[in-house]
C-alpha cells in the first residue's frame, strides 16, 4: 500500500472537489520531508479530526536564509511516502518548486509583530517565506483544519495570525512537541548532529524545565535567564542565540512570569542550530509568586 503523490494544483484541487462533494472534512499537515515520529504525531491528530489529511512535502527555498542550509536539508521523499502509507494519510501533496513559485511570481506575506525577535530577528525573510508558502498550501488545499507543532512555536502563531487576517477559513490546530527519548526535540536537522554532538544536545531541554521551575517558585526571571544561557553552554552548546521568555498568547516579550508564557531558545551546536520551548503552565504560574495576578489572567483565558 502506497500514498497517492501529487505535483500539481490542479490534480489537487480536483481530488479535494470530489471529496468536497462527498462532505468529507479535510485537514493538511504542512512539512518539509524527513519525516519523524513529530510529523508523525500531526498526521494523527490530523487524522482523528478529519475524514481526509493531506500531508505536503515542499523544501520551500523562501524561507532559507542561508544556501548551506538548504543545500544540506534532507531530502527523502520515497522513505517519507512509505512512512505515511500505514498510519492512513490519503494524499502526499509534494509540488516542485515552479508549481508554487512559477516565472513572475512577486507576492510576499509578511506578517508583523509576531515575527518580531526569536526566529525572526536570525533568519532575516524566513517567516515571511513561512507565511508565502503556507498561505499558498492553505489556499490551494482549501483544507478546514491545519496541523503544526509547538516544536516552532513562533511559526505556529505567525500561521495563526496569518490565516486569520487574511480570512482563510481553516482552523490551526497546535500538536505538543514530540521528544526523544532523552528529551531531545525531534527535528529533521538532528541527523547533522555528530555522535559526540548528540550526547550535548538532549542537555538543552532540562535547563528549560529547570528554568520555568525556578521562575514558578519566584526567582527573578532575568536572573534564571543569566543562568540558564550559563547552563547551556557549560553543557557544551557553542553559543545561546536566544533564551526569551514571552506571553503564550501573542510572544510579547516578559520581564516578569505575570502572564501565562513560554521560555524559548535557539542554540548552536557546531554547525547546527537547535530550537526548543517549554510552556509555563497554569501549575506553574498557579505556584509562582505572582499566583494572585495569574489566577486572574487565567480566569479571563478560561
Ligand atoms: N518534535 C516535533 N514535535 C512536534 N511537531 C514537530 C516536531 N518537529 C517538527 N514538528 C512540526 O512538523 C511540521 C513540519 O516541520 P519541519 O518539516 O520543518 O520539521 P522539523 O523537524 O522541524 O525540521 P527542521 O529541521 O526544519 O526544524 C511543523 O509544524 C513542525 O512544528
Ligand atoms: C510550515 C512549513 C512546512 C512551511 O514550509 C515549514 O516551515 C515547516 O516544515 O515547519
Ligand atoms: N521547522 C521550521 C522550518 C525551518 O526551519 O525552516
Amino acid at each position: 500500500m502506497s500514498v497517492p503523490i501529487v505535483r500539481t494544483v490542479a490534480e489537487l484541487r480536483a481530488l479535494v472537489a470530489g471529496w468536497r462533494r462527498e462532505n468529507l472534512r479535510v485537514a493538511v499537515v504542512p512539512t518539509m520531508g524527513a519525516l519523524h515520529e513529530g510529523h508523525l504525531s500531526l498526521v494523527r491528530a490530523a487524522l482523528k479530526k478529519a475524514d481526509r489529511v493531506i500531508v505536503t512535502l515542499f523544501v520551500n527555498p523562501k524561507q532559507f536564509n542561508s544556501a548551506a542550509d538548504l543545500a544540506a536539508y534532507p531530502r527523502t521523499e520515497e522513505d517519507d511516502a512509505a512512512k505515511l502509507a500505514p498510519l492512513g494519510a490519503h494524499l502526499l501533496y509534494a509540488p516542485q518548486a515552479a508549481e508554487i513559485y512559477p516565472d513572475g511570481f512577486s507576492t510576499n506575506v509578511s506578517v508583523n509583530g509576531v515575527s518580531d525577535g526569536l526566529c525572526g530577528a536570525f533568519r532575516p525573510g524566513h517567516f515571511d517565506g513561512v507565511a508565502t508558502v503556507v498561505a499558498k498550501l492553505f489556499l490551494q488545499t482549501g483544507a478546514d483544519f491545519a496541523f503544526f507543532g509547538e516544536k516552532d512555536f513562533q511559526q505556529l502563531l505567525l500561521v495563526r495570525r496569518m490565516a486569520r487576517d487574511l480570512d482563510i477559513p481553516i482552523e490551526v490546530i497546535a500538536c505538543p512537541t514530540v521528544r526523544e527519548a532523552d528529551g531531545l526535540a525531534l527535528s529533521s536537522r538532528n541527523v547533522r548532529l555528530s555522535p559526540a554532538e548528540r550526547q550535548i544536545a538532549p542537555k538543552l531541554a532540562p535547563v528549560l524545565f529547570d528554568a520555568t521551575e525556578r521562575m514558578a517558585e519566584g526567582a527573578p526571571v532575568g536572573q534564571v535567564l543569566a543562568q540558564a544561557g550559563e547552563a547551556i553552554l557549560a553543557a557544551g552548546y557553542d553559543k545561546v542565540e536566544y533564551l526569551e521568555l514571552r506571553s503564550e498568547e501573542d510572544l510579547l516579550p516578559l520581564a516578569e512570569l505575570d502572564r501565562p508564557a513560554r521560555l524559548l531558545v535557539a542554540a548552536w551546536l557546531g554547525q547546527t542550530r537547535l530550537i526548543d520551548n517549554v510552556q509555563l503552565s497554569p501549575r506553574h504560574l498557579a505556584g509562582s509568586s505572582h499566583a494572585p495576578q495569574v489566577a486572574a489572567v487565567l480566569q479571563r483565558v478560561g
